[in-house]
């Protein structure tokens, strides 16, 4: 029975769906409510053959309602004793209470449908804890005694009614997607008339048939995917494992994030897993490795953070990553290559991936920033989080801010619901290539900030370098990606980062004693200071800024980026740091300003030469 596996694009609908619509059929053991009805007052025989024409959709729906109310002929009492002897209890489909419940705390809206009526539906919508405005069901028309205001007899039902006749559930649902901005809708159903609701553009993006109280062979025939337990269902939203693909500092620092957030959400499974890539590193007579598993802390790259219970560590990358629905990446960014690579064809092929790191590479297709690497080398689809988070502070639960750019706002919701804590902010953008880099450029900027505060200038000339610096990031990441958005730059993946980075951050910290180092006349190298400063960690902004300045050289860009060409001359011993301070007049150029089309550029040094960097992938 092939359909009972769901396919890749059923389980990714489903666990990203915002809305799901049940059909009451698949919530109650005993079939539709009229039956019932009519089973409890003795007439049953008699409607039997007109309910089967109505599931199978072999006779009109609204001529089916009307004879078998008209055989019914309930009353008000009829109803009330009818509630009586069928209580909701009595009569639920396994697992049906657990999978609402579980729909509803992951922030899903549940809508039961039905061809039937709501008096017979509101009893059931209550105890399941479904609201009854989101129960979508015919009306019975009565006739109402004056003097009490009560309904005294059956006259027939509201027309009106979208499920009171053929092609109801489309019409049902397409209200639903009227009234509310759903991105997408799940049916779940048995009958002929639940499948039709996913056949149209404005019906269910997927219909999932459901075989446990009556099992329709045309339904299982065309179902994407056929259960009879609504506890598959749930088991299929809870699966998502999350794995952290590095152990640095900032892997460290976002980790007790997740550890504390998976075990708030019934999605996600309780434990965290995580790649150390030192894990034969030894501290203190014990390996990182033991010593994360044993005191969860990871006392080399950020001491005295705990990084939570529900956190197992491996050393085998590729073990790690295998079974993660969710992949976090955090690793130097010249190390993705190779660790992507190694990934090829063993992860999860509907998992979903998003990386923290700051960087990008250009390999023989062009600039790939790593959002696009994990995309290209894994086929995954890859968000990115972005933001001014210096990794102690994070690790001290100070107040931090971040984005999350994915290429939807499900997406984007689920890694929220990952990170966001009391003291971390998370933004939802869907501007990936914006966010990643602003992030990536801004360390050439931070660099160029150090180097103006190792000459011991004062605040102007660093608002000076920081200004320029933030037009240069947008400039450059527009014309490299011309969708990036302007207002990706004013988010804290942007200016936010940039403060962050200039103020507190490695790069800058590292280019200050590099400037003072030289102007001691007693320079260092970079790897040197690296050593000396960072005890382990990396510094990204010297690659970024080479890989940046390729781009720029073989494109005849240098003179459009007079701070970012400065800084490359000045960080590779090409001109004095105290050069940043001229960085205008550094290439024959000056003036950049609001818009891009705007922009004045004084004829450049060299003419731009053709480059053999195609467009970035
Ligand atoms: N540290 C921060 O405050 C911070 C904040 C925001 C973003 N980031 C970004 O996060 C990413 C990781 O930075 P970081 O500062 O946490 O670490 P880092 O750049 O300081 O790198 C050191 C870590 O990388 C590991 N490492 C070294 N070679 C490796 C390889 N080949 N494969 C895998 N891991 C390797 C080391 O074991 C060590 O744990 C970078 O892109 C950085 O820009 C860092
Ligand atoms: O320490 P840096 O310079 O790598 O910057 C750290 C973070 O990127 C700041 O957000």
């Amino acid at each position: 029975m092939p359909n009972r596996t769901p396919s890749d694009h059923a389980l990714s609908t489903w666990r990203t769906a915002d809305c799901v619509c049940i059909d009451v059929d698949c919530t109650v053991t005993q079939g539709e409510g009229l039956d019932l009805l009519a089973m409890s007052m003795g007439c049953y025989d008699r409607i039997s053959g007109l309910s089967d024409q109505a599931q199978d959709g072999s006779m009109n729906l609204s001529d089916t309602l009307e004879e078998r109310l008209r055989i019914i002929n309930c009353t008000p009492d009829d109803l009330r004793r009818f509630v009586e002897t069928y209580p909701p209890e009595s009569r639920m489909t396994k697992g049906i209470v657990n999978l609402i419940k579980v729909l509803q705390k992951r922030g899903v809206a549940v809508y039961l449908i039905s061809g039937s009526f709501r008096e017979l539906i509101l009893p059931l919508a209550k105890y399941l804890g479904v609201p009854k405005e989101n129960v979508y069901a015919n009306r019975m028309a009565w006739q109402w005694d004056d003097d009490t205001g009560q309904p005294t007899r059956l006259v027939g039902f509201d027309p009106s009614q979208p499920t009171s006749s053929n092609g109801g559930k489309i019409r049902a649902i397409s209200k639903i997607r009227e009234d509310n901005p759903y991105n997408t809708v799940v049916m779940i159903g048995d009958g002929i008339t639940d499948l039709e609701a996913v056949r149209s553009s404005e019906g269910a993006d997927l219909f999932i048939g459901y075989g446990g109280v009556v099992e329709c062979s045309a339904v299982k025939e065309a179902a994407e995917w056929f259960v009879y337990d609504h506890d598959d269902l749930t088991r299929a939203l809870k699966q998502s494992r999350v794995a952290m693909v590095g152990s640095s500092a900032l892997a460290c620092a976002m980790v007790p994030m997740l550890c504390h957030n998976v075990l708030q959400d019934e999605q996600f499974d309780n434990t965290v897993m995580m790649w150390v890539h030192d894990a034969a590193h030894v501290h203190e007579g014990r390996t990182i490795l033991d010593i994360i598993n044993q005191d969860h802390q990871n006392p080399k790259e950020l001491p005295g953070v705990h990084l939570g219970d529900n956190l197992v560590a491996s050393g085998n990358l590729e073990e790690v990553a295998k079974d993660a629905d969710v992949l976090v990446f955090c690793a130097p960014h010249e190390s993705m290559h190779s660790i992507t690579r190694r990934l090829m064809g063993k992860v999860k092929r509907d998992a979903i991936a998003i990386s923290l790191v700051k960087g990008m590479r250009v390999g023989r297709d062009g600039p790939q920033l790593i959002s696009q690497m994990i995309r290209k080398n894994l086929n995954l689809d890859c968000s990115v989080l972005i933001g001014g988070n210096v990794a102690s502070d994070l690790g001290n639960k100070e107040l931090s801010e971040a984005v999350i750019a994915s290429s939807s706002r499900e997406m984007g919701a689920v890694f929220r619901k990952l990170f966001q804590t009391s003291y971390f902010y998370v933004d939802i953008l869907q501007d990936v290539a914006g966010a990643e880099m602003c992030g990536t450029l801004k360390n050439i900027v931070a660099l160029a900030v150090g180097i103006v505060d190792g000459l011991d200038y004062g605040c102007n000339a660093k608002a000076v370098v920081m200004r320029q610096g933030l037009t240069e990031m947008r400039k450059f990441a527009k014309t490299l990606y011309p969708n990036v958005r302007n207002e990706t730059f004013f988010e804290s993946c942007g200016l936010g980062d940039l403060i962050t980075t200039c103020s507190g951050g490695r790069n800058h910290a590292t280019a200050e004693a590099w400037t003072r180092a030289w102007k001691s006349g007693a320079p260092k190298t970079w790897t040197k200071l690296e050593e000396e400063i960072l005890g382990g960690q990396r510094l990204q902004g010297v690659a970024t800024s080479n890989v940046v300045q390729e781009v720029m050289r073989v494109r005849g860009w240098e003179s459009t980026y007079p701070l970012f060409s400065t800084v490359n001359r000045i960080i590779n011993g090409r001109v004095e740091p105290s050069q940043i301070l001229h960085f205008c007049q550094a290439n024959g150029i000056q003036t950049t300003n609001e818009d891009d089309d705007d922009t004045t550029i004084i004829p450049a040094a060299r003419a731009p030469r053709q480059s053999p960097i195609p467009n970035p992938v």
